[in-house]
């Protein structure tokens, strides 16, 4: 029998999916039940946690009996279901910009410095080799970024509400800084952003270090 009403998270601290996603849960005021899923243990790969995503990956969500695997496909499965506090905004134009700013962070930037993508770069070439991969790949994708932000960015991402890309792009530019130590200067716009979205309760609650199976030195 269904757990009617109850949500649960399947996430991995440092994962920046896991972390759009607690955003996203977080901003639509949900409680959710965490579940850790440890990926440097090869966890993902369990037959039971192949069960929940058959891609192996976090972060999963189960709503009662749906469950949701794909952090895009989650997000857009909140806003549907609680619409209020609305990540799309009604403006064609807005709304498109938002679905474009999450798919280039879901599809465009992070798969290709996913876990298994760096593992597969380090034993084929080698430790620098990936970092130099993964700084190159982020430059690309922040450039990106900061350039379809110009102009419409406000307060937030694409105006003066918390919209669909803030929480995709609170997620990377985290990775950026945080786990790759770069300095992100050259893209003021999202500079500015990381540090409003650091004095946002529903972000900073979602930090990969202040989740339950963070490291005690993370
Ligand atoms: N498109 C998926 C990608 C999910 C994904 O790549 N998750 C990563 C963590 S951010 C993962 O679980 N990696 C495990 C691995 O590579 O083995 C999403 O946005 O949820």
């Amino acid at each position: 029998m269904a757990d009617e009403g109850k949500l649960t998270l399947y996430s991995y601290w440092r994962s920046s999916c896991a972390h759009r996603t607690r955003i996203v849960l977080n901003l639509k005021g949900l409680k959710y039940e965490y579940k850790a899923v440890n990926l440097l243990k090869g966890e993902q790969s369990d037959p039971e946690y192949e069960k929940i995503n058959p891609m192996k990956y976090v972060p999963a969500l189960l709503d009662g009996d749906t469950l949701i695997a794909d952090s895009f496909a989650i997000a857009l499965y909140l806003e549907e279901k609680y619409p209020e506090k609305p990540l799309l905004p009604q403006d064609l134009k807005l709304k498109a910009l938002n679905l474009q700013i999450a798919s280039i962070v879901c599809s465009s930037i992070q798969p290709l410095h996913n876990l298994v993508v760096l593992n597969y770069i380090e034993q084929k070439l080698g430790p620098e080799e990936k970092n130099t991969w993964f700084i190159n790949l982020l430059n690309r994708g922040l450039a990106a970024l900061e350039k379809l932000l110009k102009g419409c960015a406000g307060k937030y991402a694409t105006g003066d509400e918390i919209r669909l890309a803030d929480p995709f792009l609170a997620s990377q530019i985290y990775v950026a800084i945080r786990r790759m130590q770069m300095d992100i200067s050259s893209y003021p716009t999202l500079s500015r952003l990381y540090q409003v979205y650091e004095q946002i309760p529903a972000f900073q609650a979602a930090l990969p270090e202040n989740q339950p199976d963070a490291p005690s030195s993370s």
